[in-house]
């Protein structure tokens, strides 16, 4: 008998062994109790029984923290928890303002053991894992799209799992297809993505939902609209006009889009979108039913948004030259996105509609165009 009871807890552990076929590893944290990934050194039982309580700030680190979103949200989460205690990391060197408002690391999401160390040395107790290739340029680079926004987010996640980190992903209206239901597009539903970007995005969200059930990784995931911001460029995605608009706007009056006047896509500003992003992380799991949510704040077609810009600046002309390869993308997204879920369970609720976003951009960047002028 004791053989048979040793060979099935032998067979129980292969059963719960992960793909990779590393050792199982228990740590003291909440529901975890097996490792997706070895530590080669042994594991330390005792640093993984510190874990972050409720009462402490976080420690905050931000992969990927130099696009479009990183810096904003590093500010946000400064103010919320203190300036050491938010980290941003990228693999391109910081524009001096950036480097000097608080702690800045280089980090290459491909590097594995630099990722652990990092999460080690600084007892890292969140993980905002932004690193990713758009849409537009993801499909320009397919092979390595599918390294930073795949084989990257396998080591994010097992990092996350072994530390029992808090793990932020975000998603996106580009996880859905053109079999999808456009209008509205609800949380759960077909994703057949057809570009590389919404297909590893799905994979994400299968991902951390699949390693949340297996090895209680605290696993949340809001799938972003096209997110438009004022000091900050975005990346290089489908929905990069909607921010371009107001610049071209305020220094030539004159705008080209590369999308056709009647594409309706799902837009957010970006304190809303960044606000979202801190609200999901410290809510209270229980108020989570579901670990992947759609948040949305409105919906515009570029003529709309044209037309909106046009009441503050009547002589802006925009003409159209189509992009085939952004318009493909944008033709097979969500035309309005249903967030009732996030509404429902923990209160998501955005601030900007589109005429108080157009005003927020046209006076930050036509502000910061006369001090450029005075200047
Ligand atoms: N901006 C949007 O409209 C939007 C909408 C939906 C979802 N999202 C998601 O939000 C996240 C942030 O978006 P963003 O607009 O700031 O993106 P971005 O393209 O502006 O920035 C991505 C950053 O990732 C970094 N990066 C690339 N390869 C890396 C690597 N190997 N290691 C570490 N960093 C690497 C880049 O240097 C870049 O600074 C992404 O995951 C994106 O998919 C963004
Ligand atoms: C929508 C979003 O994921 C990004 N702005 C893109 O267009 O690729």
């Amino acid at each position: 008998m004791p053989v048979i009871r040793a060979l099935s807890s032998v067979a129980k552990q292969a059963l719960l062994a992960p793909a990779c076929g590393c050792q199982p590893l228990t740590v003291a944290i909440r529901n975890i109790s097996f490792s997706p990934r070895q530590v080669t050194s042994g594991s330390d039982a005792s640093f993984h029984s510190v874990s972050f309580s409720e009462t402490d700030h976080p420690k905050v680190l931000i992969t990927g923290g130099l696009g479009q979103l990183g810096v904003g949200l590093a500010k946000l989460l400064r103010k919320r928890f203190g300036k050491n205690n938010v980290i941003l990391s990228d693999i391109r060197k910081p524009p001096s303002n950036v480097f000097h408002s608080g702690p800045f690391i280089y980090s290459d999401i491909l590097d594995y053991k630099n990722l652990r160390e990092i999460v080690v040395n600084n007892r890292i107790t969140w993980l905002v894992h932004y690193s990713a290739l758009l849409s537009a340029v993801g499909e320009a680079n397919v092979a390595l799209a599918r390294a930073v926004n795949i084989t990257g987010l396998h080591n994010i996640l097992d990092i996350a799992a072994e530390h029992g980190l808090r793990l932020f992903v975000p998603s996106t209206i580009g996880a859905f297809g053109p079999t999808s239901p456009r209008n509205p597009t609800p949380d759960l539903c077909v994703q057949r993505p057809r570009t590389i970007y919404g297909v590893s995005k799905v994979h994400a969200e299968l991902m951390g939902e699949y390693y949340h059930h297996r090895y209680g990784l605290d696993f949340r995931c809001l799938r972003y609209p096209g997110i438009i911001s004022a000091d900050s460029q975005p990346g290089g995605g489908t929905t990069d006009y909607a921010v371009q608009i107001f610049h071209d706007a305020v220094k030539n009056g004159k705008f080209e889009c590369n999308l056709k006047p009647d594409t309706r896509l799902p837009m957010m500003y970006i304190d809303d979108c960044l606000r979202a992003t801190l609200e999901v992380m410290e809510a209270p799991a229980e108020s989570l039913s579901m670990r992947t949510y759609n948040i949305n704040a409105m919906s515009f077609t570029p003529e709309e948004l044209a037309n909106e810009v046009q009441k503050q600046l009547p002589d802006l002309q925009v003409t159209y030259e189509i992009d085939s390869v952004r318009q493909a993308i944008a033709d097979s997204w969500p035309m309005n996105f249903d967030d009732r879920n996030a509404r429902n369970d923990w209160g998501w609720k955005h601030d900007y509609d589109l005429p108080e976003l157009v005003q927020t951009m046209l006076n930050f960047i036509g502000s910061d165009s006369r001090i450029a002028q005075a200047n």
